[in-house]
C-alpha cells in the first residue's frame, strides 16, 4: 500500500478503508479491507491499526465510511453515533478523538464536506510528521556532542504507527540519512512487542543499524554509556507536558534522567491536549490479561494470578528534555 511512492498504513480506496494488518507483521504482510464501522472498531481494538497518528487517520476515514453507507438519505444522527463509538475504541491517544471531532465539525456540509475534511486531515498528518521528524533530528544533533549518535527508542513510531512518515522513528531515519546515526536500540515493548515485531521490521527494510533489547535491559545499556539520546513518541501530552506513551516509557525517562541522557518526545500538535492540565487527567487504557499471560503459549500456570495490563504510562513533564512538534520545541502556553 503506497501513496506518492511511499508506504502508507491506512488509506481510502473505492469506498472502503484499506489498512496494513499490524498484528500479522512481521511474518505476514497482509491488508485488511474494511467496509463497516464495527469492523473498523474491532480492527483498532485489536491493534491491527495502531499508533496515535494512524488512529487519527482511522478516525477520519471511519466517519467517512459511516457517511458513505448513510448518505442516501443522509443520516447525520447515525453517523454521530458511529463516530462516538469509534472515538471511544482507544481512549488514551487523543489523536483519534481529534480527527473524529474534526469530521463531525463539518457534518452539516454533507458527504462532500466530509470527503474534503478527511483528505485534509490525512494530508496534515503527513506534513506535520515530516516537519517534526526533521525538527527532532535537528534538536538531537544540537543537544548531543557525539557525531554519530546511539539512540534508544520504545514501541513503534514509524510509518506503521504514523500513517506515512514516522515521528520518533522518523527522526531516527533523518539522522541515518544525514550520516549522524551509529545505531538505534529498540526495546521489544512487552506485552505486544511493537518494538520487536514492527520497529525492527521497519528498520531492517530501511537498512538502518539497530539492536533489539528486552525492555528491562535498557537501563543497563544507558549505565554503560552506550546511549546518547532517548527519542519516543506520545499518545497524549497534557498542558504541562506530562506525556502518556506506551507502558515502559516512564522507566526509560527515569533511567535517562539518572544517567544524564536527553529524553526527547517527538509528536505532532494533534497529540497535545491543552484541555487536560496534567497527566492525572489522561485516561489510561487497560487491556486484556491474556496479552500478558499468553504469547502463543500460556506463560503462567497458577489460575489465581491477577494481571495489571495498562497499555500506557505517564511521564512527568519535568523528566522530558523537550517535546518536539512540527513547529519545533513545544513550550506550554506558547
Ligand atoms: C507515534 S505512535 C504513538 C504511540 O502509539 C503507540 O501505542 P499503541 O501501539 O498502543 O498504539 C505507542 O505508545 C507509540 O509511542
Amino acid at each position: 500500500m503506497t501513496v506518492d511512492g511511499e508506504p502508507q498504513s491506512v488509506l481510502w480506496q473505492d469506498g472502503c478503508i484499506v489498512a496494513v494488518d499490524q498484528v500479522a507483521l512481521p511474518h505476514h504482510e497482509r491488508r485488511i479491507r474494511i467496509t463497516r464501522v464495527d469492523q473498523l472498531i474491532a480492527t483498532v481494538s485489536r491493534l491491527a491499526i495502531r499508533g496515535a497518528p494512524s488512529l487519527a487517520a482511522a478516525g477520519a476515514l471511519g466517519v467517512l465510511l459511516s457517511a458513505h453507507s448513510r448518505r442516501t438519505p443522509f443520516d447525520a444522527a447515525g453517523i454521530r453515533a458511529d463516530a462516538g463509538r469509534l472515538a471511544a475504541a482507544r481512549p488514551t491517544a487523543v489523536n483519534l478523538r481529534w480527527a473524529v471531532d474534526r469530521m463531525l465539525a463539518v457534518l452539516d456540509g454533507g458527504y462532500p464536506a466530509l470527503e474534503r475534511e478527511a483528505d485534509a486531515i490525512l494530508g496534515e498528518i503527513v506534513t506535520a510528521n515530516a516537519a517534526l521528524a526533521s525538527a527532532t533530528a535537528d534538536f538531537v544533533c544540537a543537544a548531543t556532542a557525539r557525531h554519530r549518535l546511539r539512540v534508544l527508542t520504545h514501541c513503534n513510531t514509524g510509518w506503521l504507527a504514523t500513517l506515512r512518515i514516522g515521528t520518533a522513528l522518523g527522526a531516527v531515519l533523518r539522522l541515518h540519512e544525514r550520516g549522524r546515526l551509529e545505531r538505534v536500540y529498540c526495546t521489544e515493548t512487552r506485552p505486544l512487542l511493537q518494538g520487536a515485531r514492527l520497529t525492527c521490521w521497519e528498520l531492517d527494510r530501511a537498512e538502518v543499524p539497530h539492536a533489539l533489547l528486552v525492555d528491562s535491559a535498557a537501563a543497563a545499556v544507558m549505565a554503560r554509556g552506550a546511549i546518547d539520546c532517548v527519542i519516543v513518541g506520545a499518545d497524549r501530552i497534557a498542558a504541562n507536558r506530562d506525556t502518556a506513551n506506551k507502558v515502559g516509557t516512564l522507566a526509560l525517562a527515569i533511567a535517562a534522567r539518572h544517567h544524564g541522557i536527553p529524553f526527547v518526545v517527538a509528536a505532532p500538535t494533534s497529540t497535545i491536549d491543552e484541555a487536560t492540565p496534567s497527566g492525572a487527567g489522561i485516561p489510561i487504557e487497560h487491556r486484556y490479561a491474556e496479552e500478558v499471560t499468553h504469547f502463543g503459549l500460556e506463560l503462567t500456570a497458577p489460575r489465581r494470578t491477577e494481571v495489571e495490563n495498562p497499555a500506557f504510562d505517564v511521564t512527568p513533564g519535568e523528566l522530558v528534555s523537550a517535546v518536539i512538534t512540527e513547529h519545533g520545541v513545544y513550550r506550554p502556553g506558547g
